[in-house]
């Protein structure tokens, strides 16, 4: 370095310009060599890539480069991304061959799939207007449990148009509540309904603030009740119609749930000293220590729907489930080949039955949340043709500036998607899809339902969706190998 600076040095005197333009130059050379020396030195430590943050739409704010300097991995590869090294030790993270080269290449399609969808479809503003229409055109039906009921069938519960949504979603919101019991089974704390008219639900009350942040493995914390709320209009943005209906709710645990809860239900009620009445329920993780309460009359939650009594549903183990043992991986994670084995039994054969490509819109949706948590998919139990009921999707929207990659290895190993769910993730590039939830969450009685920085961390990761399936076209030598 020294050499180059003397030498321009040298020749300097001869003329004023010059002198500048060789000035110009060694500042050049320098921060060049500055920046190739951070990108060494970052570069070589942390974890090799697995969870990946970026910031496709905006330079990283301050405040997320501070949240992301704690962790010490912010990388450079044109743009900035940020490694979580938390989720699994190190040597997993060197062994994690059965994702990396997949992961790779989708950053290598990833600036093409940004400058070909830069600005959003024409076709949008449509397909908002008919899901909005859908939802606040109200006294369409005088039966709304009734009309949901007739919707649902083993492959879709809400249809495309669905004349009448607002009337079961006001419902779910306002109908009184006739009796309350705890959850049955499962480790999160929830409460379930029997609302006026006959109809079950489950509620599951707020444990996060809008803009807390998750941190940890990705199935670390309690369910996000917001996250709930989004899942479901995103499911209908997505023309993946499996996700019950879902609704923003306030409650009064005092005057609204106590009076008519189970005994069950009632001995984990207490009132704290200062008056409030608090909560905790029967789960797997419920205890006092993480009680609920309800500061005045208000406390604010998800009603859920539950599906009506001819669609009963059973519980499969997921094929990309993780081990949730942090020293072991799953084969998926070990062998780029796992798609091949998994097409090996029965349901998941791609002539035999749809559950394969099903899996396939999961782990698009899925990632989209960013909920890493799906270790068993449910279906309606006995239809082999029974799409994937995608239920319990509170591990979600954990930190809008992390994307845990991995989520979409289904995709990433299986290189194939359904044409139609290729199609609508087309029309919501550009930025439609943060601004089309938007339209669409505003009509929650929670809106907001998601932070800014949630709503953009979609698009984001829309962009590595598309990314990952420009990269499997190229693999596998065109779109027809890819898309059904
Ligand atoms: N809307 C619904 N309709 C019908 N059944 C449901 C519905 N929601 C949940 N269930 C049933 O209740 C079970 C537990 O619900 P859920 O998965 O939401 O609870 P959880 O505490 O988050 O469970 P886990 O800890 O296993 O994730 C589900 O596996 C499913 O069988
Ligand atoms: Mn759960």
């Amino acid at each position: 370095m020294r050499i180059v600076t003397s030498a321009l040095q040298h020749t300097a005197p001869r003329c004023k310009s010059m002198w500048w333009v060789q000035q110009a130059l060694v500042w050049l050379v320098l921060g060049a060599a500055f920046t190739a020396a951070l990108n060494f030195f970052l570069m070589s430590r942390g974890p090799p890539l697995a969870t990946i943050l970026s910031h496709l739409q905006s330079p990283p704010s301050s405040s997320s480069l501070e949240h992301h300097s704690l962790h010490q991995q912010v990388y450079l590869r044109g743009e900035v991304y940020a490694l979580r090294n938390s989720e699994y030790l190190n040597w997993n993270q060197k062994n994690r061959t059965g994702i990396t080269n997949a992961i790779h290449a989708l950053y290598d399609h990833l600036p093409g799939v940004k400058v070909r969808h830069r600005t959003p479809s024409p076709h949008l503003h449509s397909l908002i207007h008919t899901l909005r229409q859908d939802i606040t055109t109200r006294g369409v039906s005088s039966d709304p449990w009734d009309l949901a009921k007739k919707w649902a069938n083993p492959r879709s519960l809400v249809p495309g148009s669905a004349h009448g949504l607002g009337d079961v979603l006001g419902a779910l919101a306002t109908a009184p509540i006739i009796s309350s019991d705890v959850g049955h089974g499962g480790t999160q704390l929830k409460i379930f309904l029997l609302l006026k008219g006959g109809q079950r639900a489950v509620f599951k009350p707020i444990r996060y603030l809008r803009e807390e942040i998750i941190e940890g493995e990705i199935y670390d914390g309690a369910d996000r009740h917001n996250g709930e709320v989004a899942a479901f209009h995103l499911s209908r943005l997505l023309a993946l119609p499996t996700v019950p209906l879902a609704v923003g709710r306030w409650v009064s645990l005092r005057k609204h749930i106590l009076p008519v809860a189970s005994k069950e239900l009632a001995t984990t009620f207490f009132k704290m000293e200062g008056g409030e009445v608090c909560f905790y329920g029967v789960c797997y993780y419920c205890n006092k220590n993480e009680s609920v309460c309800d500061n005045g009359a208000t406390l604010e939650g998800v009603v859920t729907m539950w599906l009506p009594p001819h669609l009963p549903l059973t519980q499969l183990h997921h094929p990309w489930a993780r081990t949730y043992i942090r020293t072991k991986l799953a084969p998926w994670e070990e062998q780029p080949g796992y798609c091949e084995e998994v097409r090996q039994h029965v349901p998941y054969s791609w002539d035999k039955s749809p559950r394969l490509l099903d899996l396939m819109d999961a782990a698009v949706f899925d990632y989209l949340i960013q909920n890493g948590d799906r270790h068993h998919y449910s279906v309606i139990a006995g239809k082999l043709e029974s799409a994937v009921i995608l239920l319990d999707n509170g591990k979600s929207f954990g930190d809008a500036e992390v994307d845990h990659l991995d989520i979409l290895a289904p995709i990433l190993q299986c290189c194939r998607l359904r044409q139609t769910t290729y199609e609508r993730l087309l029309l919501l590039t550009g930025g439609g899809l943060s601004l089309a939830m938007q339209e669409l969450l505003n009509l929650d009685p929670l809106a907001p339902v998601l932070t800014r920085a949630h709503l953009l961390a979609l698009d984001r990761r829309l962009s590595h969706i598309l990314a990952a399936l420009s990269s499997c076209r190229e693999r596998l030598g065109g779109w027809h190998q890819v898309l059904f």
